[in-house]
This record gives structure tokens, C-alpha cells and sequence, in this order.
């Protein structure tokens, strides 16, 4: 085999297609296709939730068994077969772990084995490579649920020629979640639950996993530069700064990309009128779809739209405070999410109290957020925090104008109107102040207004800003080719 062409072991926690959250899935969908096209061999190894669809295409390819130590029985579970389009996705399945309502949680309540279900998942994916015979030069491990590989490779499966040439990247896609959990729940690997090593197993009680897998991956990212630099600082890194510190040498943030395969509005099968650049007249039409559903007056105002999991990360703190006097203006505003009851509960009365305006769909839907992207004028992601951001870039392709702070990845994808009129995409501002988001939500308002031939140049513009996961996976590329000493 070409020395250049590798074998990639893909662990994620969700993949789009199958099980989605977040943002991690479009990712663990997006870059394993990318890597196949550079010619890269992947296979990706995530759960069999009880939701996981394509379930009736699955074929058991495995029967395995983990061996505890002897206080405790073995755990058997299988592996189901799926594909990505041509790409081999092998799933855990084990009842006892996966088959819940939830892929983390129930209501909003995280379950309170999660330390123990994803612990089982890191160990049942490498005996899963081993079973598949799949040698792989590089394990790409996402989030803290698989932040344990790393440490597994450097103690259990050290002396194991199967893995003798594997090297791990660990990618962070959110650092501000962990995976901190009692040791209690890390009694299937004794090499943990009986550590003496405090940078394992802090004060001999707790487990941090995405430290542990910031210590021992043979390299770290991020999905972004600039939230990169920021995870350097005691600030932006979610306590975290000390140990990608320590890693500065082999750390680094990779831009995501845009999946401009499901989103694009020149043929998204999920809105109603397609539209390129050149003709912006199925977007108007979107707007009117969009309007309609939303139960608001069909009439030329500005369009606001949200999509977004209810979390304080997203923003709600400077939102909440200033929503009603937002409101005032003659604006339409579409927000879909679910998330924190706190959060949904308050938007609930906003949303019934402004009917005509305000439309708060507390849902998780696929064709919705397809319609508030192509149906908007602006889109809102007023971010605490940012790893990268998807829906910006899902935003631009639709010309559909980004209003974001200027963290993490919104700083690498937004140029900001008043900064740089003449590249502009979208509109930025800085401090976490809620007062300074309402100023620059009227600063869009005004463009709306008082100059549409604008608000069409940005439009068009921002549809010709790219971000092409291709470009992203040559990255990635090339940092698997330096963990590998190759680079
Ligand atoms: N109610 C709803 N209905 C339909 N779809 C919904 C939805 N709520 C969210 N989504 C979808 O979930 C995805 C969210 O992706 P983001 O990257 O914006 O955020 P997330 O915080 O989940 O991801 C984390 O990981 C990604 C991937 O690396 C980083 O970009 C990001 O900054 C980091 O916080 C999008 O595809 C969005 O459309």
C-alpha cells in the first residue's frame, strides 16, 4: 500500500446520518468521506443507540466479549455493519448501555453512568479493530467520550502488535465538556480505577477524560484557529489552559468545513424553491414558506432565524435580556432548539406574548433548520463560546447573513460589515454585553431598511465565502502523516 494512503479508525460518539446532537455528528460525517476521497482507508466506530436509524440494514458482523477483572462478569456485546455511503460503520450494541430513549440523557438529565458507558464504548472499540483485523496507522478519537483511547493504547493494549504502529489524534470539539466522573464508574479498567498516577486519576476519586486524552494523544486539535489559541488561555479554556499547554508543540486548531452536499440551496431537497447567487427570488419565496409556517404576516420585513441546541454556550444570556425591546422593531424571528427547560421556558412566554413576531418551535428538526437558514435574512449566534459553528457557515451558503460574537471559530468564517465593507458576510461584535448585541442587531435592521441594493451585494457575497471540507480533510491529512512522524 502507498506509504501516504492510511488506515484511519474513526471513534465517535454520534454520526449524522445515524444519531445526531450537535455539531460533532455533521463532523463524523463530513471529514471520514473526505478522507476516503484522499484515498485514506476509514472505518467509523460508533454506538448502536436504540434511535440509531438504517438499524434495518445492519448485519451482526461480531460477537465479542470484554473480560473484567473476576468481581465482576464479562460484558458481551455485538457489532452491527452499516455503511456511509461505501464508508464501513461498525456499531456497539450492548442493551445494557445503548438501547435508551436518549444518546446521553433523558429531559435534559444526563445519565449518571455516562463515565461507565463510554469507557465500555473506548474499550469496545478497539477490540472491535482488533475482531475486524483492521490495524489502523491512525485512531481519530472525538470529544471526552472517546478521550480514554489514548490512555488504552499506552496501557492495555501496549504490547499488542495489532496497535504497535497506531498513533491517536484526539479532536476537542467542545472543551467545556469533559467527562468528569467517580472512579467508581471506571471499575472495567482496572488500569484507571487503580491508578496512582494524579494526572489519571486526580486526588485517587475522579476521572477528567478529555484531559486524559489531551495528555496522551499523540496529537490534539481543535476545530478552529482561533478557538485553538483561545483554549491556550486561562480565559477561553474552560480551566483546561495548563494541559493544551503542555501539548503546545502537538496541538493545533483545523477549521471544520461546510457539507455543501446537504447544504446547498441550489439543490436542497428540504426546502421548498431552490436558489443560487445569481437569482435570489427562490429565497424570497423560502422567506414567504418560512412566514407562513411561523404563523407571522407575510410582508416584506427583516427575517431573524436560530438554530441551536438551548445551552448557555449558545448565547441566551445576552439574548433573553434584550429580546422584548428587540421585539419592538418591526422584525419577524424564528428560533428552533431544545435543550435547558430554564431556557425553553422563558422563550415559550416570549414566543406566546409576541405572536406576531417572535415564533419559538421547541423541537429538533432537520427540515426546519433547513428552512430557517434558506427563509432568513440574518441569522443569530451571539456565542459565549464557539469551538467552530456550523450554522454560520450553513448560513452564508444560503445568503443568509450571520450576526455573531467574535469568539472562537465565528472569528475565522465572519467578516464583520462595518469592519470591512468590501469583503463583508455577516455582522460581528465583541464584548458579552447584551446592549452591544442589541446595538448590532439594529446596525442589521438599518442595512435592511435604508439600503437593500447592500443587504443584496453581502447576500451574494456571503453565498461566495467556502469552506470546503476537502481543504479541511488535507489538514487533518497532515497531521496524521506528523503523528505518524511522516510530516
Ligand atoms: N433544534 C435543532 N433542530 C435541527 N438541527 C439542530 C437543532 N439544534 C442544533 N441543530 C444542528 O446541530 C448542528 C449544530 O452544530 P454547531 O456546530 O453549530 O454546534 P454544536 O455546539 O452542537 O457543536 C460543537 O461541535 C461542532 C463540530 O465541531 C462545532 O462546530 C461547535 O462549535 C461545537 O460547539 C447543526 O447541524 C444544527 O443545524
Amino acid at each position: 500500500m502507498d506509504s501516504q494512503k492510511l488506515k484511519v479508525l474513526f471513534i465517535s460518539s454520534e454520526v449524522e446520518g445515524f444519531s445526531k446532537t450537535g455539531g460533532l455528528a455533521d463532523v463524523a460525517k463530513a471529514l471520514p468521506l473526505e478522507l476516503r476521497n484522499l484515498g485514506h482507508e476509514v472505518i467509523i466506530i460508533t454506538p448502536f443507540y436504540r434511535t440509531i436509524a438504517h438499524q434495518e440494514d445492519a448485519k451482526q458482523v461480531h460477537e465479542l466479549t470484554l473480560h473484567t477483572d473476576n468481581s465482576r462478569p464479562d460484558i458481551h456485546f455485538a457489532v452491527q455493519q452499516l455503511s456511509l455511503d461505501g464508508i464501513k460503520v461498525l456499531a456497539i450494541d450492548n442493551a445494557h448501555y445503548f438501547d435508551r430513549a436518549g444518546l446521553y440523557g433523558e429531559e435534559n438529565n444526563a445519565y449518571p453512568d455516562n463515565g461507565e458507558r463510554f469507557a465500555f464504548f473506548s474499550l469496545a472499540a478497539l477490540l472491535t479493530s482488533l475482531a475486524e483485523d483492521f490495524a489502523p496507522d491512525i485512531i481519530h478519537c472525538n470529544d471526552w467520550h472517546t478521550g480514554l483511547v489514548p490512555y488504552l493504547l499506552k496501557t492495555r493494549f501496549y504490547e499488542t502488535p495489532h496497535f504497535a504502529h497506531s498513533k491517536t489524534v484526539l479532536t476537542s470539539h467542545n472543551s467545556a465538556y469533559q467527562g468528569i466522573f467517580d472512579k467508581s464508574q471506571l471499575n472495567l479498567i482496572p488500569e484507571i480505577s487503580g491508578c496512582m498516577d494524579q494526572r489519571v486519576l486526580e486526588n485517587y476519586s475522579y476521572i477528567n477524560f478529555l484531559k486524559v486524552g489531551v495528555i496522551y494523544a499523540s496529537k490534539v486539535n481543535t476545530v478552529s484557529p482561533n478557538y485553538a489559541s483561545e483554549l491556550l488561555t486561562p480565559l477561553g479554556s474552560h480551566g483546561m489552559s495548563d494541559h493544551f499547554i503542555e501539548r503546545i508543540h502537538d496541538f493545533e486548531g483545523i477549521l471544520n468545513g461546510c457539507d455543501y452536499n446537504d447544504w446547498s440551496p441550489e439543490n436542497d431537497k428540504l426546502i421548498p424553491f431552490n436558489f443560487d447567487s445569481h437569482d435570489l427570488s427562490g429565497k424570497e419565496k423560502c422567506k414567504v414558506a418560512l412566514q407562513k409556517e411561523a404563523e407571522f404576516e407575510v410582508s416584506d420585513v427583516p427575517m431573524f432565524g436560530m438554530v441551536c441546541r438551548l445551552t448557555d454556550q449558545k448565547g441566551f444570556g445576552l439574548i433573553l435580556p434584550v429580546l422584548e425591546r428587540f421585539l419592538k422593531h418591526n422584525v419577524q424571528f424564528v428560533l428552533i432548539g431544545s435543550g435547558d427547560p430554564s431556557i425553553t421556558g422563558q422563550l415559550n412566554a416570549l414566543s406566546e406574548h409576541y405572536k406576531d413576531r417572535f415564533k419559538f418551535i421547541n423541537t429538533y428538526s432537520n427540515r426546519l433548520s433547513h428552512l430557517v437558514e434558506a427563509g432568513s435574512d440574518f441569522f443569530l449566534m451571539p456565542s459565549i463560546f464557539e469551538p467552530c459553528g456550523l450554522n454560520q457557515l450553513y448560513s452564508l451558503a444560503y445568503g443568509t447573513l450571520p450576526i455573531v460574537r467574535a469568539v472562537g471559530g465565528l472569528k475565522d468564517t465572519v467578516i464583520d460589515y462595518d469592519q470591512d465593507p468590501d469583503n463583508a458576510n455577516g455582522f460581528m461584535f465583541y464584548d458579552p454585553n447584551p446592549n452591544q448585541f442589541l446595538n448590532i442587531l439594529r446596525r442589521a435592521l438599518l442595512l435592511y431598511i435604508e439600503h437593500p441594493e447592500e443587504m443584496l451585494r453581502l447576500k451574494q457575497q456571503a453565498m461566495r465565502s467556502h469552506f470546503h471540507w476537502s481543504d479541511s480533510a488535507k489538514h487533518y491529512q497532515r497531521l496524521y502523516l506528523r503523528a505518524l512522524g511522516r510530516g
